[in-house]
């Protein structure tokens, strides 16, 4: 029995951080996925381990289903079909679960996600002994959703082998799932990001989930329709960070200057929600795509200039400003920031030969340069065969 899950990334347009203090966001999925498979043995394959191979990092992870049990033994007892977040307690014996693996220094950073595994699996599969494989085509740690693609596709996988959604197992092509059970896994995938984020907002798993373009605050998300193109340049600088520890540092100053920072959200609330309407107005109205381009590079423009009075731009980000500038170019950075995937628009008119050297220029830098397909589908399965 195999089942498996794909998930998408995102970047989101604006609003990042501001969004975990209740303003309004907006964010796209792009068609970079995380990919989970999962599958249980046979009888006569004698295995009673849960492993996790993180086939990209060339990992993989084995404990033997008595040892979870021994350790993790009020999980199961206390299973409810409900997404239930994981408790202090709970957390520090998962952390000696993962402790256990050696993890090696150099990827250290994967031990919070190998943790949210173990809370995702536990919760929903119990202490069944299984394979579960992980690849992604998205950067670790870069600003493009990874932790959520992971969460997402992770819950998908889990929740298609379980009672509490419904699906037709018989179907070997990737399908969707129904709403209710869209907002399970959603649900599930949060508590996954809880783990690996320790405040997310819940943008990033639920533009993960839906697909397409979302408008999101407090938790709630409203689907929109563009009615223009937007193609975005995304440049990775490749300067590593930690989603984690910038939406602490953000919340630190947030504590220490309490009334700034409210005008900061504020702002950056007033961005999210004009951007969304430019984005969303009727194609042939009164502004024309070049007029509505403009207002978007200054919208964006803006909000840089606020992630910055966040502390969360970095050194690279200004270098990757100041190159597309010279091509009178806007960009912002794009997720947590701190290093990570800056995105740039590419207006309508403009020629081939000027992205060429804009992109030739970053990479010269050491940057990557891709144009992402925005607005995909979200979460998928597919059951047994090879689709
Ligand atoms: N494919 C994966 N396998 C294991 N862990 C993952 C995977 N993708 C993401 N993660 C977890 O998410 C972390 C990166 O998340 P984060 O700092 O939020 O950056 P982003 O979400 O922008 O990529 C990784 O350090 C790891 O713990
Ligand atoms: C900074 C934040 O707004 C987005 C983080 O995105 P990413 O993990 O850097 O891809 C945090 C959140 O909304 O949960
Ligand atoms: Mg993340």
């Amino acid at each position: 029995m195999e089942v498996r899950a794909r998930a998408p990334g995102k970047i989101i347009l604006a609003g990042e951080h501001a969004v975990v203090h209740g303003s309004t966001a907006v964010a796209a999925s792009i068609d970079l996925c995380t990919y989970v498979s999962l599958r249980f043995p046979i009888p006569s394959d004698n295995d009673d381990s849960l492993k996790l191979q993180l086939k990209d990092m060339s990992l993989e992870f084995s404990w033997p289903v008595s040892r979870i049990k021994e350790v993790l033994p009020e999980v199961v007892s206390s299973l409810s079909p409900t997404p239930t977040s994981c408790s202090i307690e709970t957390m520090k014996s998962i952390a000696a679960l993962v402790e256990e693996q050696n993890i090696p220094e150099a990827k250290i950073g994967l031990a919070t996600g190998v943790s949210a595994f173990l809370w995702l699996y536990t919760c929903i599969q119990g202490y069944k002994p299984a394979t579960v494989v992980v690849t992604s085509e998205l950067p670790l740690g870069s600003g493009l959703g990874s932790s959520a693609a992971f969460s997402v596709a992770l819950s998908g996988a889990l929740l298609a082998f379980s009672d509490s959604v419904s699906l037709d197992m018989s179907r070997q092509e990737w399908s969707v799932f129904g709403e209710s059970d869209l907002e399970l896994v959603n649900k599930w995938a949060f508590e996954g990001e809880r783990i690996i984020h320790g405040k997310p907002s819940g943008i990033d798993n639920t533009v993960s989930t839906y697909g397409n373009m979302i408008k999101f605050r407090s938790g709630s998300l409203t689907r929109l329709k563009s009615n223009m193109p937007l193609r975005m340049l995304i440049t990775n600088t490749k300067v590593g960070r930690n989603t984690k520890a910038l939406v602490a540092g953000v919340s630190e100053r947030t504590l220490r200057h309490p009334d700034a920072m409210s005008f900061v959200f504020n702002a950056v609330d007033s961005i999210s929600k004009e951007l969304s309407t430019i984005i969303q107005s009727p194609a042939p109205d009164d502004l024309s795509i070049t007029e509505k381009e403009e207002k978007i590079e200054e919208l964006m423009e803006m909000n840089q200039g606020l992630l910055q009075c966040m502390g969360v731009s970095h050194a690279v980000i200004e270098t990757v400003l100041r190159t597309t500038l010279k091509y009178k170019l806007a960009s912002k950075l794009t997720g947590a920031g701190g290093g990570g995937c800056v995105l740039t628009l590419l207006p309508t008119l403009l020629s081939g030969t000027v992205v060429d050297k804009v992109t030739a220029e970053l990479e010269s830098c050491g940057f990557q340069c891709l144009i992402a397909a925005t607005g995909g589908k979200g979460v998928e399965v597919c059951f047994g065969g090879s689709a």
